[in-house]
């Protein structure tokens, strides 16, 4: 069964957030499970990009509007990640550094979807399923079924992924003209609240849509930036699926990002070593518990609350914990984190900006992970903590709940709030701090964490009885 995945991020090649972690690795684990997955995203000019050779394996020119644009489709030559990636580049528009943020964002993510498109019917292929991720290629189930240029392709079978709810891609009407030749009778489909919204087009148009948790599937007709009705009406074509995580790329056992390497039989000695090199580059002490936060600073994740939490926490701890942030967002969170460090200098610090290998590092060597999630529709940070050993303080919501059981009363291995408020949070850093006491129990609860399996095997075979539901031939 061939497959192509259609994102904007994939890890390693460019990563924001938990979208390229799950379009990094999915598609390797659906090739193991004997599918022919393979990945198409926009180029970017990065190091994997300057650091892989690619063959051209196709050339063309289409229109976006009345602009006529020149693209090439690039194969990386080796398959080294464990699918076949290719990359659309168009000269002048698709070929820059970073992944989101331009001001003719909506130009790029159209003409990606249309050459992708444009390629795939001028080469005669014929995909088994097209799966899209977010809102960048939301288009696309619309496009095959409406465009003209692509009747060819009109019965492909569409699963549409959800991310990320909040964010849809809309834009004007007056960019209409961007798209392709479609059927002017069917543009309510593209739709929502007097604008083109790609995300709501994606639910409408797609054969199944999908949520990357199941307790999200619901939380969307609840919250979803204005797209609740629809997901009321449209829920019959939803299924939540639990993302995975790479297991090698996190793996506390050969990760080359940590310097010590440790597994679930010595916990201590290896979660220790990595702590004190951590603590070290941070001017921490290592022998107090050390919680830490790693994301992007947006009030979806709560980082508007941190500030105001610890600050309540470290007057009520005294010097009892050290707490570290790497992340990047709203200006404002960060100015406020940045003051904390500074009226704080010995218990708290603040690393802004973008390092993966730090975040290893601190997967590794922190006690605990903050996660004051106002929306989580999966979250990724927890299963690399709980691989980590390390436990996460998490606010019960989305794909949070559907993978953290608080150690206390519901004998599990995290600790769980309700509310993303300041006073949760600090209720839960007190938690911790307690439980930390109790080096046993911290001890065994760690074997725990570490030995809980979130791989992608289960979540790459729900996939498959997907897509099988959608092709019943093969
Ligand atoms: N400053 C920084 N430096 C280094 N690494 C950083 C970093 N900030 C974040 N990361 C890394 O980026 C990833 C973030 O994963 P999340 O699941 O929190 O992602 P995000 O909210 O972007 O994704 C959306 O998609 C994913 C995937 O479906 C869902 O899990 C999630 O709930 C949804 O919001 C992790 O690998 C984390 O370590």
């Amino acid at each position: 069964m061939r497959i192509f995945h259609l994102s904007a991020e994939c890890y390693p090649v460019a990563k924001v957030g938990g979208l390229a972690d799950v379009v990094g690795a999915l598609p390797k684990y659906q090739n193991l499970a004997g599918l022919q997955a393979a990945v198409v995203m926009p180029y970017y000019n990065r190091k994997f990009v300057q650091e892989n050779e690619f063959d051209t394996v196709f050339q063309a020119s289409t229109l976006l509007g009345t602009r006529r644009l020149y693209f090439e489709i690039l194969k990386e030559k080796t398959d080294k990640l464990g699918f076949e990636l290719y990359l659309v580049k168009i000269p002048g528009l698709i070929d820059r550094e970073e992944v989101y943020s331009y001001p003719d964002e909506t130009e790029q993510f159209i003409a990606f979807q249309i050459a992708f498109l444009d390629w795939i019917n001028y080469s005669q292929q014929s995909p088994d399923i097209i799966h899209c991720h977010d809102h960048h290629s939301g288009l696309v189930p619309f496009l095959l079924k409406h465009s003209k240029l692509y009747t060819r392709l009109a019965n492909t079978p569409t699963v549409f992924t959800i991310h990320n709810g909040q964010y849809h891609g809309a834009f004007g009407w007056d960019k209409l003209a961007y798209l392709p030749e479609i059927d002017l009778y069917k543009t309510g489909l593209l739709d929502w609240n007097g604008a083109i919204n790609p995300l709501a087009c994606a639910v409408k148009c797609c054969w199944k849509y999908t949520t990357v948790s199941p307790t999200y599937l619901y939380e969307l007709t609840i919250n979803s930036n204005g797209l609740e009705y629809l997901f009321y009406m449209e829920h019959a074509k939803g299924f939540g699926i639990l993302n995975g995580i790479d297991t090698e790329v996190w793996d506390p056992k050969t990760d080359p990002m940590i310097p010590k390497k440790f597994s679930v039989t010595q916990i201590a000695k290896g979660k220790q070593a990595d702590k004190e090199i951590l603590c070290t580059r941070f001017d921490f002490s290592p022998d107090k518990p050390l919680i830490s936060f790693i994301g992007r600073l947006v009030v979806e994740k709560g980082a508007d609350l941190i500030a105001s939490a610890m600050e309540r926490s470290f007057n009520e701890h005294e010097g009892k914990f050290n707490f570290l942030v790497l992340g990047a967002g709203d200006k404002e969170t960060e100015t406020e984190l940045l003051e904390l460090k500074s009226f704080y200098p010995e218990q708290c610090n603040v690393f802004i900006g973008y390092d993966e290998a730090l975040a290893h590092l601190i997967y590794a060597g922190s006690d605990f992970l903050l996660m004051p999630s106002r929306v989580e529709p999966c979250g990724l940070n927890q299963l690399y903590a709980l691989r980590y050993g390390t436990m996460p303080m998490v606010r019960t919501t989305g794909g949070l709940k559907d993978t953290v059981i608080d150690f206390g009363d519901e004998g599990g291995y995290g600790i769980r709030y309700n509310n993303a408020s300041v006073e949760d949070i600090c209720d839960a850093v007190s938690r911790a701090l307690v439980l930390y006491e109790n080096n046993t129990q911290l001890q065994s609860l760690r074997k725990t964490m570490m030995s809980l399996d979130f791989s992608w095997d289960r979540s790459a075979k729900e996939y498959i009885d997907l897509y099988k539901s959608l092709t019943p031939i093969i």
